[in-house]
């Protein structure tokens, strides 16, 4: 068992302010912007082909996130991945229901070339991917984060990337390492794009981190940590949205240190 504290990843987060560059769908683009401001950091949604590789290299952290496709966002996401990886700047692909069509398939395969730091999904998702296959019916899981842990660690070995798997309980992995994360509520996945702005969250905890299997956990613990002080306020998903917001602006390192749920171990 390895030891791994959230608490300095948040810190850094909040002193350094990162900027973070998000081509997301049309679903997330106002939660996931909101959940950055409510944790600290700077969103910013840059998605035209004719700027979106210049503006990821003046980022932080940029993510891509495949949720609602279209050829043109396809391209533009494809040019900022590959400023990114030039510039070493961190970056999270969030594959949304790849395993649905051939589009999304494509669209994935052609955003793994140049080498996301960072690979986030529900289990469905990651399993249909390591699979590089079909598989979940949407934008939902219909698979356990326990059941994607194989294929979450051999993604990761391939990939030479760091795999979180979310899920009522989450999975991070770089292929050596194994965190679980525990805690959450099961109000979020009743809320949209909580699981795409977690995506956002992840990128800007990858900003300025060393390790960036760690900053992952971190992220997660921290979503987790909030998720779950929001469920003590909320009694359904329109107060639980709101609740997070708040949570996770409120949330201070002495309850991040009280609430993670995170254990470390090697990948089988
Ligand atoms: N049953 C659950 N109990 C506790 N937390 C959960 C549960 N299901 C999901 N979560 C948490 O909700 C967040 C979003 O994860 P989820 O797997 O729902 O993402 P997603 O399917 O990509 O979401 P979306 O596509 O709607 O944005 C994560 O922080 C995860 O830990
Ligand atoms: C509901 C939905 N449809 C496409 S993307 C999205 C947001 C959650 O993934
Ligand atoms: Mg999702």
């Amino acid at each position: 068992m390895h030891s791994l504290d959230p608490v300095p990843h948040l810190t850094r987060v909040r002193r350094t302010r990162p900027l973070v560059h998000n081509i997301t769908n049309h679903v997330a683009m106002n939660p996931m912007a909101n959940v950055l401001l409510a944790l600290g950091a700077s969103p910013a949604m840059v998605h035209a082909r004719e700027e979106a590789a210049e503006f990821a290299g003046l980022a932080d952290a940029l993510t891509l996130n495949i949720g609602t496709l279209s050829p043109h966002w396809v391209e533009a996401m494809v040019e900022a991945a590959r400023a990114a990886s030039a510039a070493g700047t961190p970056w999270v692909l969030d594959p949304v229901a790849v395993g649905a069509t051939a589009f999304r398939r494509e669209t994935a395969a052609r955003l793994l070339e140049p080498g996301p730091t960072v690979i986030r999904g529900n289990a469905s998702e990651i399993m249909a991917l390591a699979a590089r296959g079909a598989g979940g019916r949407g934008v939902d899981s219909t698979d356990s984060s326990e059941a994607a842990e194989r294929a979450a660690v051999d993604l990761a070995r391939r990939q030479a990337a760091v795999v979180a798997v979310t899920g009522a309980v989450d999975l991070i992995t770089d292929g050596r390492r194994l965190a679980r994360v525990a805690g959450g509520h099961a109000l979020m996945p009743r809320v949209t794009a909580l699981g795409c702005s977690l995506t956002g969250v992840v990128g800007a905890f990858l900003a300025g981190a060393e390790d960036p299997f760690e900053a992952t956990a971190a992220a997660l613990a921290t979503y987790a940590a909030a998720g779950e002080e929001a469920g003590k306020r909320a009694p359904g998903p329109g107060s639980f949205a709101v609740a997070f917001l708040d949570a996770l602006y409120a949330l201070d390192e002495a309850t991040l240190a009280d609430r993670a749920r995170l254990e470390v171990t090697d990948a089988p």
